[in-house]
């Protein structure tokens, strides 16, 4: 549906031309996809991000939508195709003197809509989006989330086939950004559209997005189902943006006055259902004392973590021999200490 060939971006600096904002991305996204894409600060997501509407227009590369170049496309033809991609912002980028019911209608006015459409459209818009009783107020009388839904309302009442979100929910706290989240995922599911969405955190690309590519200065260095990069990380850059979400961080005093080997495991699909530390205690005769666990959810898969501390009253070699065990039985595992 989306296609990013070979996109390089590159920003004058004076009269001279900087570094790649985007270096060479190259990216396909499917038809009603929620598609991710994440990175620090300044990788360069917003900017490939708005080159699929041509805010940005690529130095060099093709984008496509729905097999049409759209990076070869000007004036009325590129007007035309930027109705079929909404847009959502960080900052909601609303027009404030206008009321709410005025900002939907405005994007509808835009698109050749007649004054009956119109009249109908909104209400139905704002219903979707949950504010139905919100169609007289102004951005001012409304709290960030609600402000949210009318970016959104206003993004998808011409029906497009993609909506990008650029940090929808950076500026919100974390019950309203996953309210916000679950609108995403309903409006993805019920209407079919397309999401590409960028974000700095993995938790926003956990709960809503199918897959994701991760950005680090201008590339992409990894690009995957979101389940299997959260499962197994390859890249380091990808590593240290999954610990922060995964992490299971136990007290500095503990970790000092630990007898035994502490192992971090990682349970996927069948492993998490198999008894492998009763098995191991009563295998090799250790002890398993679990010191912290959580169970992740990403989409409808469980992806379980567990710290647990092996001890053998007598025999360390039996620890060894657990450990290995373990790690034949599990997705992976990590020996902290020991
Ligand atoms: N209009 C511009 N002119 C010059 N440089 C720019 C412009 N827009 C972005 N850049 C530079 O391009 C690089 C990528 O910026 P971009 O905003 O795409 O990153 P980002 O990953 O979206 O980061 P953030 O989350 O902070 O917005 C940065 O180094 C930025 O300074």
């Amino acid at each position: 549906m989306i296609e990013l060939q070979k996109i390089c971006v590159a920003f004058h600096q004076g009269k001279q031309q900087g570094s790649l904002a985007v270096d060479d991305v190259s990216l396909a996204i499917s038809q009603g996809e929620v598609y991710g894409i994440v990175g620090a600060s300044g990788a360069g997501k917003s900017t490939l991000l708005r080159t699929i509407n041509l805010l940005q227009r690529p130095t060099a590369g093709t984008v496509k939508v729905n097999g049409v170049a759209v990076s070869g496309l000007t004036g009325r033809a590129l007007r035309q195709q930027r109705q079929k991609i909404g847009m959502i912002f960080q900052h909601f980028n609303l027009m404030h003197t206008r009321t709410v019911a005025a900002n939907v209608a405005f994007s509808l006015r835009a698109a050749g809509k007649s004054t009956a459409d119109i009249a109908r459209r909104v209400p139905e818009i704002l219903a979707l989006v949950g504010l139905a009783d919100k169609a007289d107020a102004y951005p001012a009388q409304l709290s960030g989330g609600q402000k949210q839904r009318v970016g959104i309302a206003r993004a998808i009442a011409n029906q497009p086939e993609v909506l990008l979100c650029d940090e929808p929910t950076s500026a919100l706290d974390l019950d309203t950004s996953s309210a916000i989240l679950q609108l995403l995922k309903e409006i993805n599911a019920r209407l079919g559209i397309t999401i590409v969405l960028i974000s700095h955190e993995m938790a926003v690309i956990k709960s809503i997005c199918d897959r994701v590519a991760v950005m680090s200065r201008g590339r992409v260095v990894e690009e995957g189902d979101v389940f299997d990069i959260f499962a197994n990380p390859r890249h380091e850059f990808t590593r240290q943006l999954v610990s922060h979400t995964l992490n299971l961080e136990l007290p500095a005093r503990l970790m000092q006055d630990l007898q035994g080997t502490l192992l971090k495991i990682l349970f996927i699909g069948p492993s998490a259902e198999q008894p492998v530390l009763s098995d191991v205690a009563t295998r090799f005769g250790v002890s398993v004392n679990i010191l912290h666990g959580k169970i992740e959810y990403i989409g409808s898969r469980a992806l379980g973590l567990l710290v647990a501390l092996l001890t053998h009253p007598d025999t360390p070699e039996r620890i060894t021999e657990a450990v290995n065990y373990i790690r034949d039985n599990t997705a992976r595992v990590e020996v902290l200490h020991g």
